[in-house]
């Protein structure tokens, strides 16, 4: 047997930690089988019935005593669960002979496959339904539905993939990693692990077969586990863990480069409740402010008043700051009931953010008034601009607009190639730009960022996109604009050090990611970041980018 010595998965946050492996799973199923009832089908009904209550009570009675975000997803697995259609396919399977069980299985696994082909959120959210339907056979073959845990030390959890059920009832300050075999970066085990800043790699294909109790390294920053470490890695290990804990505990300053060149550090935020938590995790300012987050739900447009409100609400918790606010982004994966155009079929391709708010001139002149008056009397910086910019043309218009009534900051995101390619002439015409880069990915490799089965194109480390970020940052280094990244790939720690070295200035993400960004960028020099970055650019894959960023910036540290 080849010896296991890494594996690989996809790491969320960037922690390292050492630590003994503890599966966790339930006590195996039966699976199910076509074999006839012989109880009869109503009995059989009322079997079925009764397991889907008791799953349903369990998920009730868990949700009562878990944390916010955690009993919204119990609740909603709860209703899944007590779904009259769901007891309907079940009550119909049934009809033909076979078991609770096996119809129980098969009706939660119709619904799973409807959601998995749904792409990435749903399909995660099918992973929900096949934790449901485990426990509903598991009620029905007598069997615990918990898993077993509690080895009376710190552990790395090792499972499938965690459901919220099962994460409600652990004990969290015993868990050193999770590392799942199944689940992406959107699945609850990934969520939870940021909400609660565990370390943890999902999707390690083969872990399962790690040794119990042997001693791993989880590392979230390269995606990997070392089994039974030597000394040399254990050594490495232990320093990283040492590093990060003394930044943790640092002053929280500026973004900076090592040798003092600033790259400000921006929040990106959909409601001004988050404002507070940006501030504590040492946000210069706001590099997006996701206005269309406020008004998801709303039917109609929102009224001035109401946005000068919450945009006065953001403005106020940054004095002296620059807070960059983004018009209304409607369309595709945002929908706004009163903005978003009818039936298309491409709606990634149509009428979405600046191409709509021109469409409905009202709502782009009220949302243009409320800034203007929350301007009035702030003492943040205020910064306006329009996603989905695509030409020349429309630049000016937002400029226009925005100088206008009277603000004397506008920009474009450069979330479509056309404007990364001709960023010269665009930024003659702006005042900043900031590349959107999830948007941007989309766009430049034909691949929807909302379809799980294209999900692995959908990756900012393309050299392609690489190669667009360096268009607009030679022109803003040309023409003395400010050039900032506001897509996911800013709150990547070593993708952050890439995009600096690309000529961007400054880099907005979720609050969360500030500190391990922070860390990672003042590391470098501006010279070390370029040729970082050149070490990217070069590959011709988005993973082979990623590899010989990391090959480049372990180089330069080694050498020091
Ligand atoms: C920041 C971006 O905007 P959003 O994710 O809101 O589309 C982007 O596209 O990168
Ligand atoms: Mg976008």
């Amino acid at each position: 047997m080849i010896e296991l010595r890494e594996l690989r998965g996809v790491g969320i946050g960037t922690g390292v930690v050492v630590g003994p492996v503890l599966h966790v799973a339930r006590q195996a199923a039966v699976a199910p089988t076509d074999a006839p009832s012989t109880i009869g089908a109503e009995a059989e009904v009322a079997r079925a019935r009764e397991a889907l209550a008791a799953v349903s009570a369990q998920l009730r009675e868990r949700a009562a005593g878990a944390d916010d975000a955690t009993r919204d997803v119990l609740e909603a697995q709860a209703l899944m669960t007590d779904d009259p259609a769901l007891l309907d396919g079940v009550e119909s399977k049934l009809a033909g002979g076979i078991t609770a069980e096996k119809a129980v299985a098969d009706s939660f696994a119709e619904f799973a496959a409807m959601l998995a082909d749904a792409g990435e959120y749903f399909a995660e959210r099918a992973a929900d339904l096949h934790d449901l339907s485990d426990r509903a056979v598991a009620v029905l073959q007598g069997r615990s539905t918990e898993l077993v845990v509690d080895p009376g030390h710190p552990y790395v959890l090792v499972a499938r993939d965690l459901a919220p059920a099962d994460t409600a009832v652990l004990d969290l300050d015993r868990v050193l990693a999770f590392v799942t075999s199944e689940g992406g970066p959107t699945s609850h085990t990934a969520i939870l692990a940021r909400q609660r800043g565990i370390i943890a790699l999902v999707g390690a294909t083969g872990v399962e077969s790690l040794p119990e109790g042997v001693e791993v390294i989880v590392d979230a920053e390269r995606g990997r586990v070392s089994v039974d470490p030597d000394a040399a890695e254990l050594a490495d290990a232990e320093a990283r863990i040492a590093a990060r804990a003394a930044a943790a505990s640092a002053p929280i300053g500026p973004g900076v480069l090592a040798d003092g060149t600033p790259i400000k550090l921006l929040a990106n935020l959909g409601k001004p409740g988050e404002a507070a938590d940006a501030v504590r995790l040492g946000a210069e300012g706001v590099g997006l402010f996701r206005t269309e987050f406020l008004f998801l739900d709303s039917a109609d447009a929102p009224t001035v008043e109401e946005q000068t409100a919450s945009y006065r609400e953001v403005l106020a918790a940054f004095p002296g700051k620059r807070v960059v606010v983004r018009l209304l982004d409607a369309g595709a994966d945002k929908p706004l009931a009163f903005l978003s155009p009818g039936e298309e079929e491409n709606p990634a391709l149509g009428r979405r953010g600046l191409r709509a708010l021109r469409a409905s001139e009202s709502v782009l002149r009220d949302q243009l008034a409320a800034l203007a008056a929350a301007a009035d009397g702030t003492e943040a910086e205020l910064w306006v601009m329009a996603p989905m910019v695509a030409t020349v043309e429309e630049t000016r218009f937002v400029s226009d607009a925005v100088h206008g009534v009277g603000i004397p900051v506008a920009g474009v995101m450069v979330e479509i190639p056309s404007v990364a390619l001709i960023a010269d002439r665009v930024l003659a015409h702006t005042d900043f730009a900031s590349i959107g880069t999830n948007d941007l990915t989309q766009y430049t490799l034909a691949a929807d960022r909302q379809l799980g089965s294209v999900a692995a194109l959908q990756d900012p480390w393309h050299p392609a996109v690489l190669r667009l970020v360096s268009e607009v940052g030679a022109a803003g280094a040309a023409l003395g604009k400010p050039v900032g990244v506001c897509g996911e790939a800013a709150a990547d720690p070593l993708l952050a050090v890439v995009l600096a070295g690309l000529g961007v200035t400054s880099l907005s993400m979720s609050p969360t990611a500030l500190a391990d960004v922070r860390v990672s960028l003042a590391r470098y020099t501006p010279d070390d970041a370029a040729a970082i970055a050149r070490a990217a650019l070069a590959a011709e894959e988005a993973a082979d980018a990623r590899e010989a960023a990391r090959a480049a910036a372990d180089t330069i540290t080694a050498g020091r």
